[in-house]
C-alpha cells in the first residue's frame, strides 16, 4: 500500500516547504493541494521542494495540469472542477493522472476515459469535510474490485484504518490532517508508513 501525503492549503510558503522536506522520505507520493494558490505559486513552491531533495516523481500537482507537465514531477490529480481525463490524457500520453472519484460510476467512467489511478473518499468522517456524511467502505470494496487501476482511500484516515482498508484491495492511502496538523508531521508520517508496511505483512503471513 501505498502512503500519498496530502497538502492542507493552511500553510505559508515556508512552512510547506518545511513540513514536505522533512517527511518526504516516509511518503510515496506527496500532492500539491493548493487550491487558493496561482499556478506561479505553485510552480515556484514546486521548485523549492526539488531543490530540497523531493524527487519529483514523488510530487503530484493537484488540477494544474500546467505545472505538473512544465516541472516535469510525477502526476497530475483531476477534480470535478479539473480538465476531463480524457482530454489530458490525449494531450499528455505519458502523464500519471489521478482522478478524485465519489461513486462507483465515475470510477468506472475515469478508468475507461484513461486515469492512472483513482482517489475515492471521503471514506470516514473527517474535520476536513465537516458537516458532510462519510461515504463508507462498501462502495470502496466494489470499486476496488471493478477497476483495474489502483484505488486510493482517502478522507478521515487513521494509522488504526490501514489494516480495514488493505482487505478491501484498497492500494493506498491519503492522508491531510494527520499528517500535515499534526504537531509532529514526521513522527505521524512515520506511524502511518509502519502501520502500512505492517498491514502488508499481516496479509503475507496469512
Ligand atoms: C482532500 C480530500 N478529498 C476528499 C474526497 O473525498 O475527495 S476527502 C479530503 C480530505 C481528506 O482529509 P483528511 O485526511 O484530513 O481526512
Amino acid at each position: 500500500m501505498k502512503l500519498h501525503v496530502i497538502t492542507d492549503g493552511k500553510r505559508t510558503a515556508d512552512e510547506l516547504v518545511s513540513i514536505l522536506c522533512s517527511i518526504h522520505s516516509q511518503a510515496d507520493h506527496i500532492h500539491v493541494r493548493e487550491k487558493n494558490r496561482s499556478a506561479k505559486e505553485i510552480y515556484q513552491i514546486v521548485e523549492r521542494l526539488i531543490d530540497g531533495g523531493i524527487p519529483p516523481k514523488k510530487l503530484i500537482i493537484n488540477d494544474r495540469v500546467d505545472v505538473a507537465h512544465s516541472l516535469g514531477v510525477g502526476g497530475v490529480q483531476l477534480a470535478y472542477h479539473s480538465l476531463g481525463v480524457s482530454e489530458v490524457r490525449k494531450s499528455f500520453p505519458d502523464l500519471q493522472i489521478g482522478k478524485s472519484v465519489h461513486s462507483y460510476q465515475e470510477a468506472v467512467e475515469a478508468e475507461q476515459a484513461g486515469a492512472s489511478f483513482l482517489l475515492y473518499g471521503h471514506v470516514y468522517s473527517t474535520m476536513s469535510k465537516e458537516h458532510l456524511k462519510p461515504r463508507g467502505v462498501e462502495e470502496l470494496k466494489a470499486i476496488a474490485s471493478a477497476v483495474s487501476i489502483p484505488v486510493i482511500a482517502i478522507g478521515g484516515i487513521t494509522p488504526e484504518k490501514t489494516s480495514e482498508l488493505k482487505n478491501i484491495g484498497v492500494k493506498g492511502i491519503a492522508v491531510m490532517s494527520g499528517i500535515m496538523s499534526a504537531k509532529d508531521p514526521l513522527k505521524a508520517a512515520t506511524l502511518y508508513q509502519t502501520n502500512r508496511r505492517k498491514a502488508g505483512s499481516d496479509e503475507r503471513k496469512l
